[in-house]
């Protein structure tokens, strides 16, 4: 029979680009990461396993896609930043969404066991995943420095939490009042004066996120430094709110 009388649904399928000329953040998060995370027994307040798993797949979405530029996790969520000019996917929206939250997601579950071997995955997990357009470097800036704030915030919070739960014995809904109305300062002060806690010794890891940029590869050649073309996913856990992360990393933000 001939196709074409059904082929016109086609012309249902709109198109969905990206505004061109701009910067596109995608942020990927864990759907119902507060019950996978009990389900699986994720350690509390943070759970390296975990943290570590994130990584792995943030890594592998970055070597697979070189127009990821920088990459920040905490928690069950990754954000990417995309080169401006990026052409991805002719910059379709939801081909770029879909296809790199399936390859976040496909590598979480690809290398799950070798982080929790003693732990089988009881049901798939799947993440969302969103992009948001920013016309500049500084609302760029400003995002990844609101979601490190956010990083510090709730690991400040968490810490403590379950601090006065796990060490001072507190049940979790008076560890809940004991925090209401507390600022910064008297969360660093009773870990310190209740649990000998110096928060700003703890791992940086947790207290700063995952940043993954990519480093030029060098190699030795004849006692020359010379540089290839190809370059390394790398991570650390600096900070990124203040200027000298972009100072020192131009080529984040280039207009091209
Ligand atoms: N115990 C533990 N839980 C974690 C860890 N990382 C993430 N989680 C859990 O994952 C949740 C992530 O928060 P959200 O992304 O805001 O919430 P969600 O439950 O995933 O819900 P949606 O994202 O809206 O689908 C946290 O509230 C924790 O319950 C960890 O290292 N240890
Ligand atoms: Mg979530
Ligand atoms: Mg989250």
């Amino acid at each position: 029979m001939a196709n074409s009388k059904y082929a016109y649904v086609r012309d249902f399928e709109l198109p969905d680009p990206l505004l061109p000329g701009v910067f596109m953040v995608l942020r990927i998060d864990g759907h119902s990461f507060h019950r996978f995370s009990e389900k699986h027994n994720f350690a509390k307040p943070n759970d390296v396993r975990a943290l570590q798993l994130m990584d792995h797949a943030a890594q592998d979405l970055m070597e697979e896609y070189p127009d990821v530029v920088l990459g920040f996790g905490e928690s069950d969520e990754f954000s990417f930043l995309l080169r401006k000019s990026t052409s991805l996917y002719n910059r379709r929206h939801s081909k770029i969404v879909s296809t790199l939250t399936s390859l976040f997601t496909s590598s979480y579950v690809f290398h799950w066991s070798r982080y929790f071997p003693d732990t089988p995955l009881g049901y798939p997990p799947s993440f969302d995943g969103r992009i948001v357009l920013y016309p500049g470097t500084k609302e760029v800036k400003d995002y990844f420095a609101w979601r490190q704030a956010d990083t510090h915030i709730n690991n400040l919070y968490n810490t403590t939490f379950w601090a006065l739960v796990q060490q001072g014995g507190q049940t979790t809904t008076e560890a809940h009042s004991t925090l209401r109305g507390t600022f910064a300062k008297d969360k660093h002060e009773i870990l310190f004066s209740r649990f000998g806690i110096n928060y700003n010794q703890l791992d940086a890891q947790f207290r700063k996120g995952s940043v993954l940029v990519r480093e030029d590869l060098e190699e030795e050649k004849d006692g020359e430094v010379s540089r290839r073309p190809k370059s390394k996913v790398v991570m650390l856990h600096c900070d990124i709110i203040k200027d000298e992360f972009w100072e020192e990393r131009s080529g984040l933000l280039v207009e091209s």
